[in-house]
């Protein structure tokens, strides 16, 4: 297949997801702002997990709290839980692959704060347990999910769901919501200059 007839389809398929996702996500994506909201507000922090690409959106999302996204200005607490690999491998040995983001919320998470999971099936078994973990503590427990959300149904909440069965549709669309959320926040939470 020729390059650029792969690209147009490609670029088709992205906005066809951009269009059917806007709306369908407002309500979640809004009750996410404010419990992100309510945390920084409470002194609490967010804590972003997920496997593969999501891992990538995980410390990408922490980074533009902890740093900057477009405003230099106070930090705002994030941790993501997909970096340390000491401890990722050590827990993954030790205990099983589905601990490593709950293990990592047991030690770390406090009522006040948010978890935010990030699978695109919605099934990965290492976002659920974390969630339920999360859950446990009396936190909030929210997630990013695709397709028609998964196992975090009922376990994330709120639960932004990005209607698509295309995993790297799905996941474009989660770092956009997650640049958007990053954004809020920043308008809301960090005041200063802005930088670019
Ligand atoms: O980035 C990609 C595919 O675009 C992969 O690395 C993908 O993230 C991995 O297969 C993940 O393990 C998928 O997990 P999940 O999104 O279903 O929770
Ligand atoms: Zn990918």
């Amino acid at each position: 297949m020729d390059p650029r007839q792969f690209l147009a389809e490609q670029f088709a398929e992205h906005e066809q997801t951009v269009a059917t996702t806007r709306d369908a996500v407002a309500e979640s994506f809004a009750a996410l702002v404010e419990a992100c909201s309510r945390a920084i507000e409470a002194g609490g922090k967010i804590l972003f997990f997920g496997n593969g690409g999501s891992a990538a959106d995980a410390q990408h999302l922490a980074a533009e709290l902890v740093v900057r996204y477009r405003v230099n200005g106070r930090a705002l607490a994030a941790i993501a839980l997909t970096t340390d690999t000491s401890l990722l491998t050590a827990c993954a040995n030790d205990f099983s692959y589905d601990d490593i983001f709950a293990r990592q919320v047991e030690a770390l998470m406090k009522p006040e704060d948010v978890a935010i999971g990030i699978s695109t099936s919605g099934n990965s078994g290492s976002v659920i347990k974390a969630l339920e973990t999360a859950r446990a503590i009396g936190g909030t427990a929210a997630g990013l999910a695709g397709r028609d959300g998964g196992k975090m149904v009922g376990v994330a909440d709120p639960l932004v769901v990005v209607p698509s069965t295309v995993t790297a549709r799905i996941q474009e669309m989660h770092i956009l919501l997650g640049h958007a959320l990053c954004d809020m926040l920043e308008k809301r939470h960090r005041p200063g200059v802005q930088a670019h």
